[in-house]
């Protein structure tokens, strides 16, 4: 009777474990829920059932088996659909094990190089590729106008969920509504239009002599400084008066950062960038010590905004801060203060990280080149461009008030739209519209998450030509790489387009014009000589990581000298 009742509970267990997984796999597919949720329920029911199975049947059942197959079964069905004809991104190419599971695009986000190995995807099995169970990359520069662009208003992908759920809205994040995004990002526009951004001239001009100072007294005896370091503590130096009016009780420039404040930001924007492709991890994660970075992001931001709205502190400019505190002029209502806390953790990140690292990478390709061309003339483009900046601005010391002089210059511009071009590979996720779209000259189901090949794009030869890979200034003006050369304005993706664009796009291009015109003008710079062993070239390319943030790996070291007549004018 025993060996029957033991016979009959086994059995009717197997199947309702079978049963179960299928089950959870065809809620789930339809209904992700998240996975800090997901973990505690699974906990407690494997709680109750192994108390109950312990007081009524110690013997005859092994409830841990039972719930080893459910996950089994769950997961088994989860990775048959996925591989199976039945999946509607079936049709579209991709390896295998990518196919399966969001973690292997995770892990290669995570390893900085995302970029290189989508590059080479597209090589091997053309335009369209699957690179998740729902996920395709997109190379094509007409691809990217639809994915980006107004016409669909595609929305962000999961991976842009605040991490853990936050009850706050902010800019850059997932919104539930595209009324919700386009009301925040009104507040944060008006900040950066028209005469507005102008209110931003007076600090950037003092950061930025003071970057010039910081360079010279951080130079050792053989006139060799770490660039990236002085630029990074500058932007956020700059970030801080522009945003917060000053109020960060940080000054990097004068104090160094050892409390590794940046290399946090750095952290957080990775986990951020790598674990935001599996929302269901990122949820975990954001309980684990791991995340912590990310808290501590959100907790310093928070205390700068507090300080900022503190009844001492007073700002004799309009910073961000201001506008957001201010409120919706729509609705006449002030922001939530969990909005304005999550607003800072945007700004702080938007507001400095992306400049400094591209001013990195001007400088190391600016000083890096010796570009031999086809007909065998070499350029120095660093010396170009100081006589660019020589002619069109005799007096260094008028550079503050001569904002638009630079907007005009070809070789500046030219850096700053090639370094863009090399050095700013990311990766966007979209989700395409319930009802399908037609991306490219294919229709992709609605649900997909799509995004663009923006480095291929980037540098595919149909869109930049010649020598896409090569840092050539000169392709941004007109006719100055002969006739047939081809430059595709429209495939330069640095500050993404359509209604999710960079909001600061035409203040960052000031921002970078200006502070690769003081430095040039101001100072002398080359690389340590290669048999100083100090710097090497090759090491620091290939130490430059991206994931959505970049990383240097290794600084970007110069030598630099102050040019006597500039040094003068401060
Ligand atoms: C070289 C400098 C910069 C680059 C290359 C850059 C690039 C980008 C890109 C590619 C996006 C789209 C992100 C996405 O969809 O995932 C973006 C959005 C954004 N950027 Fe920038 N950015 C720069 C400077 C700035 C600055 C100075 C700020 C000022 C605080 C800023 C604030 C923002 C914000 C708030 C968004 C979100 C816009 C939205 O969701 O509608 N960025 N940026």
């Amino acid at each position: 009777m025993t060996a029957l009742i033991d016979y009959v509970a086994n059995n009717t267990l197997f199947v309702i474990s079978i049963a179960t997984g299928v089950l959870t796999w065809f809620f789930l597919n339809r209904k992700p829920i998240r996975g800090d949720y997901a973990v505690t329920l699974y906990l407690l029911a494997f709680s109750l059932s192994y108390i109950l199975n312990r007081t009524f049947f110690p013997s005859i059942i092994s409830i841990s088996k039972y719930w080893g197959i459910h996950i089994f079964s769950a997961l088994l069905t989860t990775i048959l659909y996925r591989i199976s004809p039945f999946h509607p991104l079936n049709a579209f190419p991709g390896p295998f094990w990518w196919r399966i599971t969001n973690l292997k695009l995770a892990y290669v986000s995570s390893q900085g190089k995302r970029h290189l190995i989508f590059h080479d995807l597209h090589q091997k099995y053309g335009p369209y590729v699957r690179i998740g169970p729902d996920v395709l990359s997109i190379n094509s520069a007409q691809g990217l106008q639809v994915i980006y662009g107004n016409t669909h208003h595609m929305e962000k992908s999961d991976a842009y969920i605040t991490p853990g759920h936050l009850d706050a809205v902010a800019l850059f994040f997932k919104q539930e509504t595209k009324n919700i995004h386009s009301r925040r990002k009104r507040i944060w526009s008006a900040a950066f239009t028209g005469s507005n951004v102008l209110q931003f001239v007076t600090p950037l001009n003092n950061r930025t002599w003071q970057l010039v100072q910081c360079i010279e007294n951080r130079k050792d005896r053989n006139n060799v400084v770490d660039l990236s370091t002085c630029l990074a503590h500058w932007s956020y130096d700059f970030m801080g008066e522009m945003v917060f009016g000053g109020a960060t009780n940080l000054e990097l420039m004068r104090d160094g950062d050892p409390n590794g404040l940046l290399d946090g930001l750095k952290t957080a924007a990775t986990a951020l960038d790598s674990f935001g492709q599996v929302p269901w991890l990122m949820d975990i994660i954001w309980h684990l010590p791991f995340g912590s970075s990310m808290h501590q992001i959100q907790h310093r931001a928070a205390a700068m905004m507090r300080k900022r709205q503190g009844a001492g502190w007073k700002v004799d400019m309009s910073d961000l801060a201001s506008y957001l505190l201010s409120g919706d002029p729509s609705t006449g209502q002030h922001l939530p203060q969990g909005d304005l806390d999550l607003d800072a953790v945007v700004a702080i990140q938007g507001g400095s990280d992306n400049t400094a690292i591209i001013l990195s990478l001007a400088f190391f390709y600016l000083l890096s080149r010796r570009v031999t061309t086809t007909s065998g003339n070499q350029t120095r483009y660093y010396d170009q461009l100081y006589t660019e900046l020589r002619s069109a601005i005799p007096d260094a010391k008028y550079l503050d008030i001569n904002m638009n002089i630079l907007t005009e210059l070809p070789i500046l511009n030219g850096v700053i739209n090639e370094t863009l071009r090399l050095g700013s590979p990311f990766f966007l996720p979209r989700v395409v519209p319930s009802g399908g779209a037609d991306i490219a000259g294919r229709f992709v189901p609605g649900g997909t998450i799509v995004a663009s090949a923006a480095y291929s794009q980037q540098i595919d030869a149909e869109n930049f030509w010649p020598e896409p890979m090569e840092f050539r200034p000169e392709r941004w003006c007109t006719g100055e790489l002969g006739s047939e050369y081809k430059t595709n304005r429209s495939a330069l993706a640095s500050f993404s387009l359509g209604p999710h664009a960079c909001v600061a796009k035409s203040f960052a291009y000031q921002e970078l014009r200006f502070v690769i015109a003081r430095l040039v003008l101001a100072l002398d710079m080359w690389l340590p000589s290669s048999e100083s062993n100090l710097f090497d070239p090759k090491a620091f390319e290939d130490g430059v990581v991206n994931m959505r943030t970049t990383m240097l790996l290794r600084p970007l070291l110069v030598c630099a000298e102050m040019r006597k007549s500039e040094g003068d004018e401060n």
